[in-house]
């Protein structure tokens, strides 16, 4: 066995509060993780602030230039610095988040002694490892209320969404033709859909507003007698929209639809109750949710039945709907992120919220600046995810400017193209605001400093951009520009 020179799995709630260098040994190496600060809330004044411990040389006074050779000199939240070298301040949690080190000690384990295939049912190595996939399987269901039964493991989400969007209608496919989702959705959601298009079922996609909400009127109406799946996201994953997932459950369950919700940017970050809200498949994301990547799962409904063919085939595990052997270290590690998420949910929407809200403020005090999400409503903004255009910039040269913080411009498999965002402009901005948007994703580990920080570097830079802009020249010298004829080469 391997020794531990930390525990690291109890007491750990203020991880985001103190971190400091702990060494975890395992039998061939010596690793160092950051470890929570063992001080209490109550005296956290006393601990270093972890943004302090992010950069060894105070924020710079407005810098005149893009960072390049910056003296800004920022450590890595996780790594070892001495190995890795510097790193950006890390506020990309929508594309994945880091994982959890309560996590990482629950998953080593199964490195080492805990080997077993959990599908053997003939000895202890796989009754001991089924033991604990089970526990996982409980832990990430009791965050949906749903009943352990009713997961399955899949790699993520993307392939959860393939396995319902395709498996459902495939089954039904005698009677049903139609599926109905919305123009603003995932692309493995929207490919998926494209997909049965080519198989011969016919798709409608649901307009949003300018605030990126669908109209519950025009889902009823879109309902028809063939129509055998609605597949409507919880959390938009580039502007943070939440969909009334209750209200669009109730017209399903009225229509005897099957309602299925990707719930990868949902999942631990608002309440859902699969029962409540009548929810008959969901899709969920442990890296999302500080867990390891390449596992996910997929809620199923047992009553009434949802049924599906699957699209991986073989062995029948995960009663049949998913054959392959589970990886217990990705399992195990992912029920310890639901589990910890459960726990902390409202500790970590407070610290989440309140960074937010200081960050939203930050910038939108900058002049032409426009949030995009819904503002009228904060009960349907997921908060950890902040939108913001800044008016006659590329977001793309903000980005390029903005190296010491890892940022991105919309989704993370959409980030190497330099097309404007397709969520952006289903809200109907046009392609100016729509390629000058940055997404700032806040979690569980981001601090205040790094906010603080955020904010001083964006207004340095935007204002720094702004002044090379000729259109912001012309604006402020008062030319409207929608009056300009341009010219069109
Ligand atoms: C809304 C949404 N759906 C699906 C996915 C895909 O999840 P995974 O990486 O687990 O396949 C993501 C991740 O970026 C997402 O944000
Ligand atoms: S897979 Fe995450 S944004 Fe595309």
């Amino acid at each position: 066995m391997y020794t531990r020179s930390i525990q690291l799995a109890k007491g750990c709630i203020s991880a985001r509060r103190g971190l400091a260098t702990a060494t975890v040994q395992c039998k061939t190496s010596v690793r160092h993780f950051n470890k929570a600060s063992s001080s209490s809330l109550a005296t956290n004044s006393t601990i270093p602030n972890p943004g302090e411990l992010h950069r060894s040389t105070p924020i710079e006074p407005p810098v005149a230039t893009p960072p390049e050779g910056s003296s800004i000199s920022l450590k890595s939240a996780n790594r070892d610095e001495s190995q890795f070298g510097t790193r950006p301040i890390y506020l990309d949690v929508q594309a994945t988040t880091p994982t959890d080190f309560r996590v990482l000690d629950k998953m080593l384990e199964f490195f080492t002694g805990l080997y077993g295939n959990p599908h053997s049912s003939t000895h202890a190595y796989g009754w001991e490892t089924e033991k604990e996939v089970e526990k996982a399987r409980k832990y990430v269901a009791d965050v949906i209320k749903a009943d352990p039964k009713e997961i399955i493991f899949t790699s993520g989400a993307t392939e959860t969404n393939n396995m319902a969007i395709k498996g459902v209608p495939r089954f039904y496919k005698k009677t049903k033709k139609h599926i109905i989702t919305t123009q603003t959705e995932h692309k493995c959601v929207l490919d998926s859909a494209r997909h049965m298009q080519d198989e011969g079922f016919d798709v409608t996609y649901l307009k949003v507003n300018e605030e990126g909400l669908i109209n519950l009127d025009e889902l009823r109406n879109a309902i028809r007698k063939d129509t055998c799946l609605v597949s409507i996201m919880a959390v938009n994953n580039e502007i943070g929209v939440i969909q009334p997932l209750k209200e669009i459950g109730k017209i399903c369950r009225e229509n005897k639809v099957f309602f299925h919700t990707d719930a990868a940017q949902a999942y631990g970050k608002i309440d859902i109750d699969v029962n409540d809200m009548n929810i008959d498949l969901l899709s969920i994301s442990s890296h999302k949710i500080y867990g390891p990547k390449g596992i996910g799962a997929a809620y199923i409904r047992r009553r009434p039945r949802v049924r599906l063919d699957p699209i991986i085939t073989g062995g029948g595990q995960e009663r049949g709907l998913r054959s392959g052997t589970l990886s217990p270290p990705l399992v195990a590690g992912f029920g310890e992120a639901a589990r910890i998420i459960s726990e902390d949910m409202k500790y970590d929407q407070a610290h989440i919220t309140r960074l937010a809200e200081k960050l939203k403020a930050g910038l939108l005090s900058i002049p032409s600046t426009q949030f995009n999400g819904v503002l009228s409503d904060p009960s349907k903004q997921y908060d950890g995810c902040v939108n913001i255009s800044f008016a006659y910039i590329e977001g793309e040269s903000l980005l390029m400017a903005l190296k010491d913080i890892a940022l991105s411009s919309g989704s993370a498999c959409t980030s190497a193209s330099l097309e404007p965002s397709y969520v952006l402009h289903a809200l109907g901005a046009d392609d100016a605001l729509a390629h000058s948007s940055i997404r700032f994703g806040i979690g569980r580990f981001t601090t205040e400093a790094e906010v603080d920080y955020v904010i001083q570097a964006i207004n340095e830079r935007v204002e720094f951009l702004r002044k090379m802009s000729p259109l912001w020249e012309m604006v402020q010298d008062g030319i409207d520009l929608d009056s300009i004829e341009w010219s069109g080469h």
